[in-house]
């Protein structure tokens, strides 16, 4: 992970259908903040999350990632990001255990099941994580995060479905992961409780 770390986007447009989203869009975050998209239902949040991570190319505008101009060549950022969607962001046909081993290779089976204790799942490494709650399978993902050693996360709807002690455990991370360096840019319909943030508001 970088100790410092920064992500500029500049007047960015973005096309999807029919429709142009952000619309010269502007905001920064560095290294130890967390930056909170909101806006209606189809405002483009997700969008925006996903043309960061690299899915989408913008239709205008500027990425920066580190001070590199990273809009046409996002491998910089993915290198050092790591992107959780609307979905579960896990295998559904593999193990909990079999999920973390694939996305984590690297992380030692002792890891492993501490990070799947905090998150109060380890009743659950044998199952297959379509036989999974929907809030245990985001806990799953969110293992996944916790292990990533990853400075840039790009997180969207990440406390969907999540119960009060999962909300609780998912915003003490974020704390310690910007506490530690990292940054944030997330997407809620939520209000964060212990956590503070800036606000981007996505116009409809
Ligand atoms: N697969 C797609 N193909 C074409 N257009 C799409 C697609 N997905 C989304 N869009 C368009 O992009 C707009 C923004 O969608 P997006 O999912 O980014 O919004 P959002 O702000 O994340 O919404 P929500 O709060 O409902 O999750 C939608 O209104 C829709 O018009």
């Amino acid at each position: 992970m970088q100790s410092t770390a920064s992500l500029t986007i500049s007047n960015l447009w973005i096309e999807r259908g029919e429709r142009d989203l952000c619309q010269g869009l502007s905001f920064s975050v560095q290294s130890g903040e967390i930056v909170r998209i909101l806006g209606d239902n189809g405002a483009g949040k997700s969008s925006l999350l996903k043309t960061i991570a690299g899915v989408f190319s913008p239709l205008e505008g500027k990425i920066s990632y580190v001070g590199e101009d990273v809009t046409f060549d996002r491998s910089l950022l993915q290198k050092d990001a790591i992107y959780l969607g609307h979905s579960v962001g896990v295998k559904s046909l593999l193990t909990v255990v079999e999920n973390l081993r694939w996305y984590c290779p690297d992380v030692s089976l002792g890891v492993l099941h501490e990070v799947l204790e905090l998150l109060e799942i380890t009743n659950h490494v044998d199952v297959l994580v379509k036989n999974l709650s929907a809030g245990q399978a985001r806990r799953v993902a969110l293992a996944r995060l916790w292990l990533s050693n990853k400075t840039l996360w790009l997180l969207d709807e990440p406390f969907a479905s999540l119960d009060v002690r999962g909300v609780t455990l998912l915003e003490q991370r974020i704390q310690q992961h910007v506490l530690s360096g990292g940054l944030v840019v997330l997407t809620t319909h939520h209000d964060l409780l212990t956590l503070s943030s800036r606000d981007v508001v996505l116009l409809p």
